[in-house]
């Protein structure tokens, strides 16, 4: 077995009172790309920061690619892009570019690093001229350029529009080509669904689910069947659990949701039931449910 990228053993990190991170146990294979996903205050961005060495756990232990987080740090096995992270004020940013690349013991080119971060056509502008989307493309070419084996962003298209969401995934996915391994915090559920081989959920500090987006979706159950049709007692169906009225439509939750199909044809008189949709359940939905039983 190889040795894991990131490995969080019954991890714990209070402040004052509060327990930010509660009893975290993780590990994160080389080569997989997470995502950390929970509501404000979940323990989110405590976590990064202890596997960043930028804060230490008052319990359990960090180790990144098996050493301490400082030593991880301090060999260039880590890259990070923190939230509003500050970037040298009034420079070219090129010249910011430059400058941090010479201070890195084995870098990336500057020429692969302008290419992945998609930075080339604001090289001559100044960084307190930049657009947001642009300052964070600044961010993130910073943080890929120690060539870091391990690459954690903290919710890294916050205040990004569409086509800045867009371009910076793509710039992530030439990056994750080569086996690195990228953990990144999000509210974003789309796009932990998209670019994550992993959703690991955070509630309260604590860890509530670990899966593929199909299988945290799965958490909701089965899938749903609306439709607009006559007030009948749809309890009676195969494979159906809960009946409810949303307007006028009718929606079954269904365990079976084949059977539930047949038996509501069987069931109902020839054109009575239109409209008729089958729904997987969606991530928002999943969440929402992990973190109301939580
Ligand atoms: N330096 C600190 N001092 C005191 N409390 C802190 C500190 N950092 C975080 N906290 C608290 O710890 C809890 C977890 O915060 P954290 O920032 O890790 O959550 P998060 O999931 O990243 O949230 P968000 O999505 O809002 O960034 C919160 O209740 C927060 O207020």
């Amino acid at each position: 077995m190889s040795t894991p990228a990131i490995r969080l053993d019954s991890v714990t990190k209070r402040y004052g009172d509060l327990t930010a991170v509660d009893d975290l146990t993780l590990e994160v294979p080389a080569g997989q790309v997470l995502a950390l996903l929970g509501p404000n205050g979940a323990g989110k961005s405590t976590t990064t920061e202890m596997i960043l060495s930028i804060t230490k756990p008052d319990g359990g232990a960090v180790r990144v690619f098996g050493r301490s987080p400082t030593e991880a740090l301090r060999r260039g096995d880590t890259g990070a892009m923190l939230q509003n992270g500050a970037l040298l004020w009034d420079t070219k940013v090129g010249r910011l570019l430059r400058g941090m690349h010479s201070l890195h013991h084995h870098p990336l080119s500057l020429d692969e690093v302008i290419e992945l971060a998609d930075v080339r056509s604001f090289l001559r502008t100044n960084t307190n001229k930049l657009s947001g989307g642009q300052a964070q493309r600044v961010r993130f070419a910073l943080a890929i350029m120690p060539d870091p084996r391990l690459l954690i962003l903290d919710e890294p298209t916050v205040g990004m529009d569409v086509e800045s969401r867009r371009r910076f995934w793509a710039s992530m996915r030439a990056f994750t080509l080569t086996g690195r391994t990228v953990v990144f915090a999000t509210h974003y559920l789309d796009e932990a669904d998209e670019f994550a081989d992993r959703i690991v959920v955070l509630d309260g500090g604590r860890l509530i689910a670990d899966g593929t987006g199909a299988e945290i979706r799965g958490v909701v159950g089965g899938r749903q069947i609306t439709f607009t049709g006559p007030d009948l007692d749809y309890l009676t169906l195969p494979g159906v659990v809960e009946s409810t009225v949303d307007g006028d439509r009718r929606v079954l939750t269904c365990t079976d949701s084949d059977a539930a199909l047949r038996g509501l044809f069987d069931l109902t008189e020839t054109g009575t039931v239109r409209d008729v949709e089958v729904h997987s359940p969606s991530l928002e939905d999943a969440f929402l449910t992990l973190t109301k039983v939580a």
